[in-house]
Formats: structure tokens, sequence, C-alpha cells
């Protein structure tokens, strides 16, 4: 029985999906002066931390062969027959219709059709159509990972506020284009798996050296978009640290990772990948929320103009 329970968790990638629900709280905080209201906030991250729980079994559910097929999945709880189809999919549909109810009767109706929306791109177009199609696939399918941020601007403000919801678009493209180096790092390391399953990840069909110079691409690009929040005034100085530091290691990161020491090198830039947009994240959060309290900081800080403005 606890057994099950694992395998039951298992099935809703727990720390993927933890760093996107903390992507949608950075999304409601920035959403409105001081605090974004607490049942929406409450409820909102239930909604979205269920809906992408089961968009994470419905994978689980689509990808069986490939899992089977790929070192890395193998001990998936369906990959090896602790789970049976019937029972992942009665728990995917279970996590889904929950989700949905809690959004549309406790949150609003706009935040409940965009995660469905973020569900269905995640669980049904990436997985059961892009990701065995193109090598873009996870370019394309990005947008449902990303989309987070928006569904907490959504949640705490119907997108009736005041303040420019077009900021939380910004939010979303700074995950959609850290999504390639963050995914092609680790799909360096595993692309022999990927061959095998016969997926077309990049370093399959365009090989590793065509990746690395794509990941760095995409990485001064991130590290360019990084810095609009300041540039719009949607972030102040203390954001700025931090995302600046942070850029320069990913870039370091990247450029290395043409000529890397060792082979292992791209699974740390991975690892960091993952260390890198929640540590952003938070500068993001603790700069609007906290620095306007701070003595001396508000000149410099987006979220003062932001309490003239609410
Ligand atoms: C199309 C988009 C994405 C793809 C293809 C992708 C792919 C992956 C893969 C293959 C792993 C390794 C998982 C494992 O070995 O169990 C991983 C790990 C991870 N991903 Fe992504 N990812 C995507 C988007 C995201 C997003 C949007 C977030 C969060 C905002 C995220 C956060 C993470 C985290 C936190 C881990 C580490 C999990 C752990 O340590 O167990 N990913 N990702
Ligand atoms: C409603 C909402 C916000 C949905 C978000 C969807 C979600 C859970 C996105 C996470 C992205 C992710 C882990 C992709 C890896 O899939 P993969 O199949 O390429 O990786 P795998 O081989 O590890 O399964």
């Amino acid at each position: 029985m606890a057994i099950q329970a694992r395998d039951y968790w298992t099935l809703t990638k727990p720390r993927v999906v933890a760093l996107i629900v903390f992507t949608a709280l950075v999304g409601m905080f920035l959403a409105v002066p001081g605090l974004p209201p607490w049942q929406e906030t409450v409820f909102g991250l239930l909604g979205i931390w269920l809906a992408a729980a089961s968009a994470a079994a419905i994978n689980h559910l689509i990808d069986q062969r490939i899992d089977k097929v790929m070192a890395r999945t193998a001990h998936r709880p369906l990959a090896t027959g602790a789970l049976r189809p019937v029972q992942v999919l009665v728990f995917a549909l279970a996590l889904g219709a929950l989700s949905m109810a809690i959004l549309v009767r406790l949150v609003n109706v706009l935040t409940a059709a965009l995660t469905f929306a973020s569900l269905i791109g995640y669980a049904v177009i990436y997985t059961g159509w892009l990701k065995r199609a193109t090598p873009q696939n996870i370019v394309i399918g990005g947008v449902a990972g990303a989309a987070p941020p928006l569904l907490g601007w959504a949640a705490v403000t119907n997108m009736q506020g005041q303040w420019d919801w077009a900021h939380a678009l910004l939010l979303v493209l700074i995950i959609f284009v850290w999504t390639p180096p963050h995914f092609w790092a680790l799909a360096i390391f595993r692309r022999e798996d990927y061959a095998r399953a016969l997926v077309p990840m990049l370093p399959v069909t365009h090989g590793v050296a065509y990746t690395r110079w794509q990941i760095l691409i995409y990485t001064v690009l991130l590290v360019v978009i990084t810095l609009l929040p300041v540039a719009i005034g949607m972030s102040g100085v203390f954001y700025l640290g931090g995302a600046v530091v942070l850029g320069l290691v990913f870039l370091w990161y990247a450029w290395r990772l043409l000529d890397p020491p060792d082979e292992f090198f791209a699974m740390r830039m991975f690892n960091y990948s993952v260390v890198y947009l929640m540590a952003l994240f938070a500068f993001l959060l603790v700069d609007h929320w906290l620095l306007p309290w701070l003595p001396g900081a508000g000149a410099a800080v987006g979220g003062l103009d932001f309490q003239r403005v609410g």
C-alpha cells in the first residue's frame, strides 16, 4: 500500500511540478501590490499543482513505450508494471477534474481555461505528438511549462487589474527561452537513450555540436531577456544583481559546453539550469515584495511606483 502511494506520487513528477507551482506563486505576487488575495492564492496554487500533476501522470501513460526503453525512465511505475495503465488513467482524470472544479468554483473561469489549455498542451500536444514528430518539440511544447506565471497572474487578477498584465507574458517568455538550454543539456548527456527510443531530440537529429551552439544562442537570448523586467520598471536593482550573476554563470556553462572538460559537464549544466530558474524567480519575488520596505531602496524599485499606481 505504502509502495503504491509512492508510485502515485512519482507519477506527479513532484520536483518539476514544485518549481512550476513556485513560478505561478511568483506570478501571483508580482500581479498585485502587497499581498495577493488569500483564497485565489491558495486555491489557485492547489488547482495549478493538481493540473500539472495530472499532466505529468498522463505523460507517463502516453510515454510507456519510450519510458521502458530509456535507462533514465525505465524504473517508472508504468514501465516496471508497478501500476497498471487503468490506475494511472483514473488517477490522472481524478486530479484533472479536481483541479478544474477548484479553479472554476474557487478562483475564476479564466484561470481554469488557461490551466486546462496548459494541461492539454503538455500532456497531449507535446507528449502525444510533438515529442515524436520534430526536434523543435521542446521549444514549441515549452509554452505549456512556461505558462504558470500567467496562470498565477490570472488567478489573482482575473486580468482585470490596473497593472499591465502583459508583464506576466515577460515571465512566461523567460521560462520559454530557458527551456531549450535546460532540456538540451540533459538531452546531450542522454542522447543514446533518446536514439534507442526513436525520439527525435535535437542531439540525435542534428548532432551534439549543433545542439551546443543552439544552447549557447538560447542562453544569450535568455540573459538579455532577463534584463527586460528592469528595463520596463517591473523589477529593481536587487533583481538586476541576481539576474546578472546567475546569468553570467549560465553563460559560462553554455560557453564551456562547446568544449566540455568531461562527458558529465552537460549534466552539471542541466542541474545548474534548475537552480538558475529557482533563484531567478526568488530574486523577482524578493525584489518585488521586500525591497519597497527596506530603507532607501524605494527609488530604485519598480515596487514603489507600483504602489502609487495601485
Ligand atoms: C518542454 C519543457 C520541458 C522539458 C522537455 C523538460 C525536461 C526535463 C527532463 C527530461 C528532466 C529530467 C527528469 C527526470 O530525470 O526525472 C527535467 C527535470 C527537471 N525539470 Fe524540466 N523540462 C521542461 C520544462 C520544465 C519547466 C517549465 C520546469 C519548471 C518551471 C522544469 C523543472 C524541472 C526540474 C525542477 C527538474 C529536476 C527534477 C528532479 O531533480 O527530479 N522543467 N526536465
Ligand atoms: C497545467 C500545467 C501548468 C502543466 C505543466 C505541465 C508540466 C508538468 C510540464 C513539465 C515539463 C516536463 C517535465 C517535460 C518533460 O517531459 P518529457 O516527457 O520530455 O520528459 P520525461 O522523459 O522525463 O518524461
